[in-house]
């Protein structure tokens, strides 16, 4: 059934008579409604070298205008024009049903918000395009503010996501936004419009993943820990140490957590290289997962300073415990009561002081890059600069704080009492990724490896050898 219709859609879009072409020097682009989102757009597409009209209820007197635009009835609008962006609240698309004979194989963007979720049977964009069945509906732009419109993209605007049925109109939309300088997700057919529409009423939407993979990761190791720890304890010696569970476990949980966010930082860019160097171009785009992964780096990394933050404070409270001053108060009587004095242990003192020096190293970097991922911060620092710290010393935070939970291990994983119940300690687990991607990117460091990613980078890309020995031959 599906495929049925995707033909007939399909057979729709080769059969349009009109011609979808968005091309500056073309016709000019309309817009339909003359408030805050129209005026921006308006402003953007004439900067990006558009002509533009508007089509208002009001054409003589609707406020100012961008300089060059020219506003007219709807009627007249839309003749001159192939792409109507319908930049009017839903509530009022009611006239748009009258103009549909006008609109008939015109691309209509719809760029429409609702205050609420699900306060309408079916989305926007599908709602116009029962209203105007003639006409191609694309749903575009609409995570977008009027302000992030007219100033252009930035870091935390840079995507337009889209959607419609009609794979010409969309490329007649995705050519426009990449006029005006944003990157183009297409989302589909116009059935994802109302995933697209609830967009922007999620409440921190970057922060969804990072959040939910720190919260499940804290829970997995807590309930490892609790189980390793404490049930362990009190199955197998009978005692009691549940209390742990506010400093001490808290205080393992929180690093762990901490390192492999971090790691998870830095993964999605060693894979992304490593994929380069395989498909030996840098002009085909990364699979969605890596893009997505690549857009939450950021969070990731507050994350981790957070926890790594937390891990901290613990660690300096340690010896205000009541727990540990008794278990040292109860060491130092029984050596009294016994006459004893245990001899000073270098290697200790050696690994203890370099634990605590990886530590404090690897954490003054962290907030170092945490404060660079400032937009106050960053913006001040030039591109290199920041990527400098970005990546060079980024690298060498997870190389200190790595280094410290190995320290921290030190020869434990040699001992079998490790091993509770067969299972390793938390601690190892979390060196796993950290450790891959510290090998991978050391990896990169080859000289081989090296140049081929530089090469690649600057635009270079590797050509099929047969394609090779016709271009030797032909020179
Ligand atoms: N502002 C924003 O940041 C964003 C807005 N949007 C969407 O863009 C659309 C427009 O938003 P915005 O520009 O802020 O809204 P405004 O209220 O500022 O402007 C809406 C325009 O619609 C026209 N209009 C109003 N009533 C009617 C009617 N009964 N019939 C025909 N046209 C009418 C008017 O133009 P005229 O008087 O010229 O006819 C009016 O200027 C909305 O759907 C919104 O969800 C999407 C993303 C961001
Ligand atoms: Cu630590």
């Amino acid at each position: 059934m599906t495929s049925m219709s995707e033909e007939v859609k399909l057979e729709c879009v080769s059969l349009s008579p009109v011609s979808m072409a968005t091309d500056p020097e073309q016709g000019p682009l309309c817009i339909f409604g003359t408030g805050d989102l129209g005026r921006s757009l308006g402003q953007r597409l004439l900067q990006a070298g558009y002509k533009v009209v508007y089509g208002s209820r009001r054409p003589h007197s609707c406020g100012p205008l961008p300089a060059g635009t020219q506003a007219m009835s709807h009627e007249a609008a839309a003749k001159s024009a192939n792409l109507v962006f319908i930049c009017v609240h839903r509530e009022h698309y009611d006239f748009l049903e009258r103009l549909a004979p006008q609109l008939v194989g015109k691309v209509l963007v719809d760029v429409s918000n609702n205050l609420k979720k699900n306060i309408y049977p079916e989305a926007n964009a599908e709602f116009l395009q029962r209203l105007v069945p003639g006409a191609h509906v694309v749903k575009a732009f609409n995570t977008l503010s009027a302000w992030a419109l007219q100033n252009g993209p930035s870091d935390a605007n840079r995507q337009v996501y889209l959607c419609g049925n009609s794979v010409v109109a969309k490329q007649a939309v995705e050519e426009t936004a990449t006029k005006l300088g944003f990157t183009v997700l297409d989302r589909g057919s116009l059935s994802a419009a109302r995933e697209l529409e609830d967009f922007p009423l999620q409440l921190f939407p970057e922060w969804r993943l990072p959040i939910r993979l720190a919260v499940g990761l804290t829970a997995a190791f807590f309930f490892y820990l609790v189980i390793r720890d404490i049930i362990f304890s009190y199955v197998e010696q009978g005692k009691d140490i549940s209390f742990r569970i506010m400093v001490s476990l808290a205080n393992k949980v929180f690093p762990i957590v901490s390192l492999i966010l971090l790691s998870l930082c830095y993964l999605p860019g060693v894979i992304a290289a490593f994929l380069q160097l395989y498909r030996g171009t840098k002009y085909k785009r990364f699979p969605d997962w890596l893009d997505r992964w690549m857009l939450c780096r950021k969070q990731l990394g507050l994350l981790a300073l957070a926890l790594a933050s937390l891990h901290v404070l613990y660690t300096l409270i340690i010896p205000i415990r009541y727990y540990v001053r008794f278990r040292i108060a109860a060491h130092t009587i029984s050596q009294i009561k016994e006459n004893k004095t245990s001899e000073f242990d270098t290697t200790m003192a050696w690994r203890t002081d370099s634990y605590y020096s990886m530590g404090i190293l690897g954490y003054g970097l962290y907030v170092l890059l945490g404060l660079s991922s400032l937009p106050s911060v960053s913006n001040s620092l030039s591109w290199r600069e920041f990527s400098f710290i970005q990546s060079k010393l980024g690298y060498l935070t997870l190389f200190f704080c790595t280094f410290h939970t190995y320290l921290y291990g030190w020869d434990k994983f040699l001992r079998l009492s490790a091993y509770k119940w067969y299972t390793p300690p938390a601690y190892m687990l979390s060196l796993v990724v950290p450790s891959v991607v510290l090998v991978l990117r050391l990896l990169l460091f080859l000289p081989c490896m090296d140049r081929s990613l530089i090469r690649i980078r600057q635009g270079w890309e590797r050509t099929d050898p047969e394609n090779d020995t016709k271009k030797s031959l032909l020179t």
